[in-house]
C-alpha cells in the first residue's frame, strides 16, 4: 500500500531522516515511535507530500507521490494541531473542503459520532482545543480514505472522545484502511498498533510487533522495553562520542 524507499531528509545543517525503507501493508495500524525530534512528524509530512524528500521515493498504490497530488485524495490526515480559518463555522468548514474534494462524504456519521452537534454553528475559534480535534476527526474519516494518518490524536481528546476515536480506528483497520499513528502514550500502542517502528536518529531501529519488542528487549512490558531500547543508544552515543574525543 506505502512504499518508502530510502528516504532521507534534512533541514539547513540538521538530517532528520537519514534513510527510511518500510512498506506498509493494508489492514495494518502502524504506531511511529521514537523520542522527541527523532523524525516521526517529518516522515509523516513526506508521505502527505508537505516536505519534500532530499533523496528516495514514496509510492502509494504502486504510484510515486512525487508531483502527483492526485493521490492525497486516498488519505485522511489528523494533525497534532487543529489548525482552521477561524471566522467560518463547523458546518462551513466540512462544506467548503467537500467542494474542493468532489468525492463523496459521509460528515453527518462522525458529527454525530463525536457528539458535535452543538457545534454546527459556532465559529471555529471559538471552540475547545478537544472539541478542534473532533472537527480534525470528522475531517480525517468523512471522505473514506484507504489511509488514515494521526499525529498525536489524543491530545486534548476527553476519555469518551478517545475511546471513540481508537474503536473507529480499529474499525477501519478491519475494513482494511491502513493507519499510521504517531503517540507518546504506550498504552494506546499496546491496544491499537499492529506493528511498532521506532525511530532514532533519523532511521528505523525496531520494527516488529509490541510482543516482539518486549521479548527482543527481554522486559515484561512495553514501556520497560522502549526504557531499554533509549538507555542502549544513549550507551552506544556516549561510547562514539568517547572514542571520538
Ligand atoms: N520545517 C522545519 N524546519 C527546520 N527544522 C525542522 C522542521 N521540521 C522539523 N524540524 C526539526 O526536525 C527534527 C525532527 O522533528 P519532528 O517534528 O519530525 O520530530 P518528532 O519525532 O515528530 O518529535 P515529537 O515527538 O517532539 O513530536 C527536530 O529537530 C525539528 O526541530
Amino acid at each position: 500500500m506505502i512504499e518508502i524507499k530510502n528516504i532521507t531528509k534534512a533541514f539547513g545543517k540538521l538530517q532528520v531522516l537519514k534513510g527510511i525503507d518500510i512498506n506498509l501493508e493494508k489492514g495494518k495500524i502502524y504506531a511511529f515511535l521514537g523520542p522527541n525530534g527523532s523524525g516521526k512528524t517529518t516522515l509523516i509530512k513526506t508521505i502527505l507530500g508537505l516536505n519534500q524528500p532530499d533523496n528516495g521515493e514514496i509510492l502509494i498504490q504502486n504510484e510515486n507521490i512525487k508531483n502527483n497530488w492526485q493521490y492525497k485524495s486516498c488519505i485522511g490526515y489528523m494533525p497534532q494541531i487543529a489548525r482552521f480559518p477561524e471566522n467560518l463555522n463547523m458546518m462551513e468548514l466540512l462544506g467548503m473542503t467537500r467542494d474542493i474534494r468532489k468525492t463523496a462524504s459521509d460528515e453527518e456519521k462522525y458529527i454525530s459520532y463525536f457528539n458535535l452537534e452543538g457545534a454546527r454553528d459556532k465559529k471555529l475559534k471559538n471552540l475547545s482545543g478537544g472539541t478542534k480535534q473532533k472537527v480534525n476527526a470528522v475531517l480525517a474519516f468523512m471522505f473514506n480514505p484507504d489511509i488514515l494518518i494521526f499525529d498525536e490524536p489524543s491530545v486534548g481528546l476527553d476519555p469518551v472522545a478517545h475511546l471513540k476515536l481508537k474503536d473507529l480506528m480499529r474499525e477501519e483497520r478491519d475494513n482494511g484502511k491502513t493507519i499510521l499513528l504517531t503517540t507518546h502514550i504506550l498504552s494506546e500502542v499496546e491496544e491499537l498498533a499492529d506493528e511498532v517502528i521506532f525511530l532514532l536518529d533519523g532511521k528505523i531501529y525496531f520494527q516488529g510487533t509490541v510482543q516482539n519488542l518486549v521479548q527482543t528487549q527481554n522486559e515484561s512490558n512495553l514501556e520497560r522495553a522502549i526504557a531499554q531500547l533509549l538507555l542502549q543508544t544513549e550507551k552506544k552515543s556516549k561510547k562514539l562520542s568517547f572514542q571520538a574525543a
